[in-house]
């Protein structure tokens, strides 16, 4: 059971009468990427809110690297080692891109009283490395994210997730924005961080990519988990009739 990196039980979220995310129970282990897909408003960025304290949960528990955790907030999921690439990005335009990979957790030369001298050196080696490891080509690490095209900025966010130890990386419809080529560099570099063992949890609507790049298919409807598929059982077809509704969670339980 150690390989389990997350672990969800009865994680449920309302918004007043909103039953937004209703026991969702989930599980991903190490090496594993696994989709997270499901039609408009089925309840899958409700699911990551939860997992990475952006809101607070009504109820259920996260088991996260072995601890039942309650996180306060994404800083702290963050710093526990659960870094997330948003469908807004989160990048400050205005900023490098050592700058924006070390946003909010700067590495400090030493301080002195209320002041502290930031360590850029390192901070730049770090955002190299970073880049090298997940196969990132920025032509220019000094330039503002403002400078930069869409694909870049999207690389450069999922390059801050290879940066820190992080033991889950969670993408939300990474590739939504993006042209062609440029989807195909993102997809390059989820297809390296899988080669190097790191769980990812990959929201999508795009039946190739998720087929390409994951071991597993979990399907949300109106809030809840319908169906949780491997890949190799599936070949996109009944994906698409859970995520309708064609076919239901009894059918998938009963198939199980
Ligand atoms: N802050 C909120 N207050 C009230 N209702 C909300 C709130 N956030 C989400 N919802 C509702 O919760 C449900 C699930 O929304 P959620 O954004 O999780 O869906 P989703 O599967 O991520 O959809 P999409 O693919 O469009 O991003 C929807 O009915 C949505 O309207």
């Amino acid at each position: 059971m150690s390989d389990i990196v997350l672990k969800t039980e009865n994680l449920t979220k309302h918004y007043g009468g909103v039953h937004a995310l209703e026991g969702a129970n989930f599980e991903i282990r190490r090496g594993e990427a696994v989709a997270i897909m499901g039609d408009n408003g089925a309840g899958k960025s409700t699911f990551v809110r939860q997992i990475t304290a952006v809101e607070q949960r009504t109820s259920g528990t996260i088991w996260f690297d072995g601890h039942d955790v309650a996180f306060k907030d994404p800083l702290e999921a963050r710093e526990a080692g659960i870094e997330t690439v948003f469908q807004n990005l989160a990048l400050a335009d205005h900023l490098n891109v050592p700058d924006n990979l070390f946003l909010g957790r700067e590495l400090v030369r030493f301080r002195l009283g209320p002041f502290s001298i930031l360590d850029y050196k390192a901070m730049r080696k770090a955002t190299l490395e970073g880049l090298q490891k997940t196969g990132v080509k920025i032509p220019n690490i000094n330039n503002t994210i403002q400078n930069m095209s869409g694909g870049q900025r999207q690389c450069v966010a999922i390059a801050r997730t290879a940066t820190f130890k992080s033991k889950l990386i969670i993408m939300d419809e990474p590739t939504a924005a993006l042209g062609v080529q440029e989807t195909a560099q993102v997809e390059n570099i989820l297809h390296t961080l899988k080669s190097q063992g790191e769980p990812v949890i990959l929201i999508s609507h795009n039946m190739r990519q998720v087929m390409e790049i994951c071991d597993r298919i979990v399907v949300f409807r109106r809030g809840r988990i319908v169906a949780n598929l491997r890949k190799e059982d599936t070949d996109g077809q009944d994906v698409v009739a859970y995520i309708t509704g064609a076919k239901t969670q009894e059918e998938y339980a009963g198939a199980a």
